[in-house]
């Protein structure tokens, strides 16, 4: 099995009420900061105009169309994910905002027809309330998610690790500008050419920036580990967070599971998708602004891989995290299957 890198975080505790002024300052601050979306300040993003844009068929019954479907013919599993999370939003009154989400993709997702989205109020507290929506296909579940929400309760703990130092976003290339720069090499091979197709998808409704230069060609086993900035591509506005959670919900599920297979660069996934999924929501922030994707992978075997993420505003408050079981078939690199 392949040595893993271990990151090293440090960890924050407020221990005096003075440090704890600071630090609920610094990184407990709920006005995200806000920094417009240079590239394309007029656009509406298609996360929000079209995928999180669901039709209400009856009373807590949502149906969700599809924008971009990868390569796979599955849907993208962080599609369904913030949808179902729009859905069960959609049926929460009052000023509670989801603290997090539990998920279990039970089916491939078929792109050829939409997906309904079926909510159960589990429960209204005073505090909590936990929504099970189920995703339905052809009558039968491909997805089944539970969130909560909770209100806004002022507490006096208040830690979090400290973002990785990386350099900001404006001193580094967009995936396409890095795929043009390596296809530029005359000496590539004509099937890692191809392969860079599959990287780039324009329909891709996101804009990633890798902080290092990604294994395109996957000769080399390098750590599990992935830090990439992020962002919707067009406008999403201050607006309503419910609709960055949903947004950051798509966003987690992108380039995640990948990270498991990084040290093993003799073998290749035959098949590969998300099995579970979970996630929670930290502070506030905007997704069309560029966030810091730092993603590992604690483990794989029996077929499997564990991968963990964190979601970093860029003034290093901590957004989200998330974590994925994915089912990772692997077989040798060079084998044609
Ligand atoms: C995980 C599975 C496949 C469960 O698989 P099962 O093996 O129980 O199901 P199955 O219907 O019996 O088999 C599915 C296929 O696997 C094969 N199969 C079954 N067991 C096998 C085994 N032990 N070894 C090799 N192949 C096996 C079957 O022959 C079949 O292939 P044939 O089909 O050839 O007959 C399912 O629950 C599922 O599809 N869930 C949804 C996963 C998903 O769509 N996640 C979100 C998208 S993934 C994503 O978004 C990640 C994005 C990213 O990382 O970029």
């Amino acid at each position: 099995m392949a040595e893993m890198g271990r990151q090293s975080v440090v960890l924050k505790y407020n221990n005096e009420d003075v440090e704890n002024e600071t630090l609920r300052s610094q990184y407990c601050n709920d006005t995200a900061p806000s920094v417009p979306n240079s590239s394309t300040p007029d656009v509406r993003s298609v996360l929000v105009t079209s995928v999180l844009n669901l039709e209400k068929l009856d009373t807590d019954l949502y149906r969700g169309k599809h924008y971009w479907i990868p390569s796979t013919q599955r849907l993208f599993g962080g599609e369904i994910i913030s949808q179902a999370l729009g859905a069960a939003s959609e049926t929460v009154t009052g000023q509670l905002s989801v603290h997090s989400l539990h998920c279990y993709f039970v089916r491939p997702g078929d792109p050829s027809v939409p997906v309904l989205y079926q909510v159960e109020r589990t429960r209204d507290g005073r505090s909590f309330s936990v929504r099970s929506v189920k995703a339905i296909q052809h009558d039968k579940p491909i997805l089944m998610c539970q969130a909560s929400f909770h209100a806004h309760q002022p507490s006096p703990l208040a830690h979090q690790y400290t973002m990785p130092t990386v350099p900001p976003p404006e001193d580094l290339l967009t995936m396409e500008e890095l795929v043009q720069q390596y296809a530029s090499d005359h000496n590539l091979a004509e099937r890692d050419r191809r392969a860079l197709n599959k990287v780039l998808d324009p329909e891709v409704p996101l804009e990633i920036k890798p902080v290092n230069m990604p294994a395109f060609s996957r000769r080399i086993a390098i750590e599990p580990r992935k830090l990439l900035w992020v962002r919707a591509k067009g406008h999403i506005g201050e607006g309503d967070m419910r609709q960055h959670c949903c947004v950051a919900a798509y966003v987690s599920d992108y380039s995640f599971l990948g990270t498991a297979v990084l040290p093993y660069a003799d073998f290749k996934p035959q098949f590969s998708a998300s099995l579970d999924h979970a996630m929670w929501f930290h502070n506030s922030f905007r997704t069309d602004e560029w966030m810091l994707y730092e993603i590992d992978s604690s483990w794989a075997g029996h077929s499997r891989g564990l991968v963990h993420g964190r979601l970093w505003r860029q003034d290093g408050v901590l957004a989200a995290s998330s974590a994925q079981e994915g089912l990772l078939r692997m077989v040798p690199s060079e084998s044609k299957l």
